[in-house]
């Protein structure tokens, strides 16, 4: 089964790449979501069964100044290819974000439970979820991917972790990091028996940014201590919420993939930046 990827670099998109042939992935040359004609034109074009949309602007802080461009990569395009891709039979799988919540409570949010952004990346993700979801579309709903590759917080961590004594990280914002070679799998698993609709899918046990961060120094063997900090002490341009545990149970339900284990995740990625 031929597998269209939209996004090329991404974590998402090579982990796609590197864990089936038949993937075919789409950089912003050949499909550009700022311009969708250019995305409707290569799902126009395909010759696969499935279409994964794995590009985004994921730039969280930064989409506060450029909210439009944020909502054309993230809604406006995404749109369109669920369009296009139903109207010619082809099952669209799109992601998005624990970031549409307000982050209230400390229950896991589920599918159905209404969203309320604090940030314009998160209004972005929302508006994009709406507008494929009007046209058939499947959109899975994921929270704070890492991998060997790209911008991420476990990155983030290793390279402070290396020049820093000790680090403050946030411990009242709480939820499932998500090893993105676990959430490829799952992704096809979705594209071999697509369902249409709103489903979550996060890695597991739910924890906050400064016990991530404390387990990414331990399993790394880095000394850099990690002291808990309230969000209000860490300002940002955009508010993130405190609350983004995701009920995944319809994801294993529908399509009999549990929640990965993140720490067992984050050892592959160690183990793969030491061999680099
Ligand atoms: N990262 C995370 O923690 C989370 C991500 N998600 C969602 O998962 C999906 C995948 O995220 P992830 O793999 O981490 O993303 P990354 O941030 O790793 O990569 C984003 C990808 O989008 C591409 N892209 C950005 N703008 C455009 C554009 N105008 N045209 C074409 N491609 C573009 C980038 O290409 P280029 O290299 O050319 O810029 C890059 O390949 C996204 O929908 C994201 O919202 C959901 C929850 C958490
Ligand atoms: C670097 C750093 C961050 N933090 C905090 C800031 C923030 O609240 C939290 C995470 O920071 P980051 O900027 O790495 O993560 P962020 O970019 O907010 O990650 C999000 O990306 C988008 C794309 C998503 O969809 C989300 O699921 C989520 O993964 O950690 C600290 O407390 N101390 C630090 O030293
Ligand atoms: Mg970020």
């Amino acid at each position: 089964m031929r597998i269209l990827v939209i996004g090329k670099t991404g974590q998402v998109a090579q982990e796609l790449q590197r864990a089936s042939a038949d993937v075919l992935t789409l950089g912003r040359d050949q499909a550009d979501l700022s311009r969708p004609s250019t995305c409707a034109a290569a799902i126009k074009a395909t010759d696969a069964q499935v279409v994964i949309n794995a590009a985004a602007y994921t730039a969280v802080d930064r989409a506060e100044t450029e909210p439009e461009l944020a909502h054309m990569i993230n809604a406006t395009a995404p749109g369109t290819m669920a369009q296009v891709a139903t109207e010619r039979g082809l099952p669209f799988i799109h992601l998005s974000t624990d970031y549409v919540f307000d982050g209230s409570g400390d229950q896991p949010w589920q599918p159905d439970d209404s969203p309320a952004p604090l940030s314009a990346y998160g209004r972005s993700k929302w508006a994009g979820e709406q507008a494929v979801l009007a046209h058939g579309g499947t959109v899975i709903r994921t929270s704070w991917v890492f991998s060997a590759h790209g911008t991420n917080f476990v990155k983030t961590m290793l390279r402070l972790g290396a020049e820093r004594e000790t680090l403050n990280v946030v411990a009242d914002q709480w939820g499932g990091p998500t090893p993105a070679d676990a959430l490829a799998q799952a992704l096809l698993t979705v594209a071999k028996a697509p369902a249409s609709g709103l489903f979550h899918f996060a890695g597991q046990p739910d924890t906050n940014w400064s016990g991530f961060a404390r387990n990414v120094m331990a399993r790394a063997g880095l000394a850099c201590q990690i002291h808990d900090i309230p969000s209000t002490d860490y300002p940002t341009p955009a508010q993130r919420p405190l609350n983004s545990r995701l009920d995944c149970s319809g994801f294993t339900a529908q399509f009999g993939v549990q929640r990965p284990n993140w720490e067992t995740g984050l050892d592959r990625v160690i183990h793969e930046l030491r061999a680099q």
